[in-house]
């Protein structure tokens, strides 16, 4: 990983860059009937959500909900029935789904409206201020899009955001600085309230997986987070372009915030692609392909992708929890222990990021660098 000297002299990381793309949000705005052809999907690739997917069967199962008040409202409920079932219930959900949606989660509901606010209007920011926050050709954080290494490469039906918020000393300051104040105001809350949402769940996931809670902690007290805004402007060919190519994401866990009522998120459950209807109130969480390291393997990072459609906008905001930098990336040693066999392998968490950064999106295949058999007994 490449660092280098800012002008206000304290050291950022580089975690990756991106071909610097046009902004689909403006394309959108042209009257146009046909979408580009570095937009248009492959048939398989844009059909595989349509011809399967079935919302209205009342056999398609839909994503758990997680109450989170049942876990972390008070010290003594942990004895108590409706603690277990609930924590029953998450465990069940982070093994066999890899997503849930939480309730009750605790976050105030007016600083959510505010940020809200303020990202979509700064996503309706003129062209020429957004110009200012755009990626620059050796880092990819600021508007675009991610993962974009060829000329050739398909490209994704919607604008983002991205930005790294945590710990402070991977921050770059030029970018935040360029943040409209209200907005750097607000995503600071944001990234505070998420941070604490994050280690909150995560606990609970140590109780869960009876992984040494300690462990736990130390590995994620000082996690790097980073925030992508999305933005998905209608589509005159939904039919023939994704807004999201299908991914894991690569952190710990994802808190997904669905900012208006727009349908698009579709998650991999047993081969078939099941949409999560944004629920008012709620956050989606998902495990990324750290926790599936971390986890030993007993928690599955799921493969979603994001579909576009030709009336409605859509936008999300997914914040991202990893490790502390600095760390080896690998199973955790309490569960190592316990399983008698590490399922993955262990790298520098810069490697790791590098490696991810580095690559078109391609589902899970990343995660399958990290895999081994290493028998310990
Ligand atoms: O917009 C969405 O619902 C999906 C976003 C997502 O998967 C991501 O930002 O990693
Ligand atoms: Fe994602």
């Amino acid at each position: 990983m490449e660092t280098h000297k800012e002008e206000d002299d304290h050291e950022t990381v580089n975690f990756g860059r991106s071909l610097i793309v046009p902004s689909v949000q403006e394309l959108a705005k042209q009257p146009l009937t046909k979408i580009p052809l570095r937009y248009v999907r492959q048939f398989h690739e844009s059909h595989s959500l349509s011809d399967d997917d079935d919302d209205d069967d009342p056999l398609t199962p839909s994503v758990p909900i997680i109450d989170l008040s049942n876990l972390l409202e008070t010290d003594s409920a942990e004895s108590s029935s409706t603690y277990s079932i609930e924590l029953n219930k998450l465990h069940t959900a982070s093994k066999q789904w890899g997503f849930f949606q939480v309730i009750n989660h605790g976050i105030n509901e007016s600083l959510l409206e505010d940020f809200k606010r303020e990202v979509l209007n700064f996503f309706k920011l003129p062209m020429e201020e957004k110009q200012k926050l755009w990626q620059e050709e050796d880092n990819h954080e600021g508007f675009g899009q991610l993962f974009v290494v060829s000329e050739e490469q398909k490209l994704d039906w919607s604008d983002m955001f991205y930005i790294t918020t945590l710990p402070h000393n991977l921050r770059k300051s030029q970018l935040f600085q360029k943040l409209p104040l209200i907005l750097r105001d607000k995503l600071e809350d944001y990234s505070k309230e998420m941070r604490k949402l994050a280690m909150a769940i995560l606990g609970q996931m140590a109780k869960a997986l009876e992984m040494d809670g300690d462990e736990m902690r130390e590995l994620f007290h000082d996690g790097v987070q980073s925030i992508r805004m999305n933005y998905y402007p209608p589509c005159p060919e939904p039919e023939l372009a994704l807004g999201f190519s299908p991914h894991s994401d690569a952190d710990a866990l994802t808190i997904l915030y669905q900012l208006n009522e727009t349908e698009g998120l579709r998650i991999r459950k047993d081969g078939k692609w099941v949409a999560i209807k944004p629920l008012p109130h709620a956050l989606v969480v998902n495990i990324g392909d750290i926790m599936e390291i971390v986890s030993n393997g007993v928690y599955k990072s799921i493969e979603h992708q994001a579909t576009v459609n030709s009336n409605n906008e859509r936008f999300s905001v997914a914040t991202f929890y990893s490790s502390n930098m600095g760390t080896e990336l690998g199973p955790a040693r309490s569960l190592v222990a316990k399983h008698k066999v590490a399922n993955f392998r262990r790298v520098p968490l810069e490697e790791y990021f590098k490696g991810f950064f580095a690559q078109k999106l391609n589902g899970k295949s990343y995660l399958d660098f990290m895999k081994c058999q290493e028998n310990i007994t």
